[in-house]
C-alpha cells in the first residue's frame, strides 16, 4: 500500500463574509458593495478559525473588490497576520453577473422562471446579457479596470471566469505555493468557483452543483504538481460550511 504524498504546499480560500447585497438577495458580480454586520462577524470568526488551527499566512492574494479586501483584512487581524505580503489582481474578482448585476434574485426567478434562473446562476457556458455602459451598475469609466480596456467584460459565464483566472492561478499564486508560503485568497463564491474547478479538475457538468459558503476557510494541501491531496479541501468548520453552502444553493427561493 503506498502512503498518501506529503502536502508540499498549503493553500487556504476563503469567501468573503456575507455583503450587504448577499443579505438583500441581489445579483452582484463587480459591483463594489460593503460587508453586511453578518459578513463582518463571519470574517472576524473565519481570522478566529485560523488562529485556532495554527494556519497561519504568508502571502495574501485579494480581488479588487472591497467585500474580499476587507474580510482578509478582518480575518488576518484576528488571526494576527495583518502584516502580511499582499497582491491584488481584477482576476480574483466575482464573475461579472452582466445586466443582472443590481437585480433581485427572487423576482429575476419569478420572471424568467426556474430554468433560465439556474442556467444564468450555474450553468458552465451560458453568460446573463450583456450590461450597458449606462446601466448605474456598469464598470465602465472605474479607474481601477483602466488598464483592460476594451477587454474589460459587460458579463461572464463561469467558463469565461476559469479562462481568465487560470493564468493568475498557475502563475502569481503558484510562484507563492512553490516558495513554501502558505498562501491565502480571499475572493468570492464563483471566482472560488473556478478555482476548485481547475485544482480538482470537476467536470463542466459537476461544477453545477457545487457551492461555496462565506467566510469558512477552506484548506487545501497540495502535492509538488499542485494537485490536492484531498480532493475538494477540508473546510476549518465543515458542519458550519454545510449548512451555509445549502443556503447559497437555495438563494432566490
Ligand atoms: O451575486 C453574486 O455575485 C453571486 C455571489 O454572491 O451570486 P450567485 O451565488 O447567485 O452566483
Amino acid at each position: 500500500m503506498t502512503s498518501p504524498a506529503a502536502p508540499s504546499s498549503t493553500l487556504i480560500l476563503l469567501r468573503h463574509g456575507e455583503s450587504t447585497w448577499n443579505d438583500l438577495g441581489l445579483f452582484t458580480g463587480w459591483v463594489d458593495v460593503p460587508l453586511s454586520e453578518k459578513g463582518h462577524a463571519e470574517a472576524i470568526r473565519g481570522g478566529q478559525m485560523l488562529k485556532e488551527t495554527g494556519l497561519l499566512p504568508d502571502v495574501l492574494h485579494t480581488s479588487l473588490l472591497r467585500r474580499a479586501i476587507n474580510t482578509a483584512q478582518l480575518a488576518l487581524d484576528e488571526a494576527d497576520r495583518h502584516w502580511i505580503d499582499v497582491r491584488r489582481s481584477w482576476r480574483l474578482n466575482e464573475r461579472h453577473y452582466g445586466d443582472l448585476q443590481g437585480k433581485d434574485k427572487k423576482s429575476t426567478l419569478q420572471e424568467y422562471g426556474e430554468e433560465q434562473f439556474q442556467l444564468w446562476r450555474r450553468s458552465y457556458n451560458t453568460p446573463p446579457p450583456e450590461i450597458s455602459d449606462t446601466n448605474e451598475y456598469s464598470q465602465a469609466g472605474d479607474p481601477r479596470y483602466a488598464d483592460l480596456g476594451d477587454a474589460a467584460p459587460k458579463t461572464e459565464c463561469l467558463a469565461d471566469v476559469v479562462v481568465r483566472l487560470e493564468p493568475y492561478l498557475y502563475g502569481p499564486i503558484a510562484d507563492d505555493l512553490r516558495a513554501g508560503k502558505v498562501t491565502l485568497v480571499t475572493a468570492h463564491g464563483n471566482s472560488l468557483r473556478a478555482v476548485v474547478k481547475l485544482l480538482d479538475g470537476v467536470s463542466d457538468k459537476d461544477i453545477a452543483g457545487l457551492n461555496i459558503p462565506t467566510g469558512i476557510p477552506l484548506r487545501y494541501d497540495l502535492d509538488a504538481d499542485l494537485k490536492p491531496i484531498t480532493p475538494g479541501g477540508v473546510y476549518l468548520d465543515p458542519d458550519a460550511a454545510k449548512a451555509a453552502i445549502n443556503a447559497v444553493a437555495n438563494q432566490g427561493r
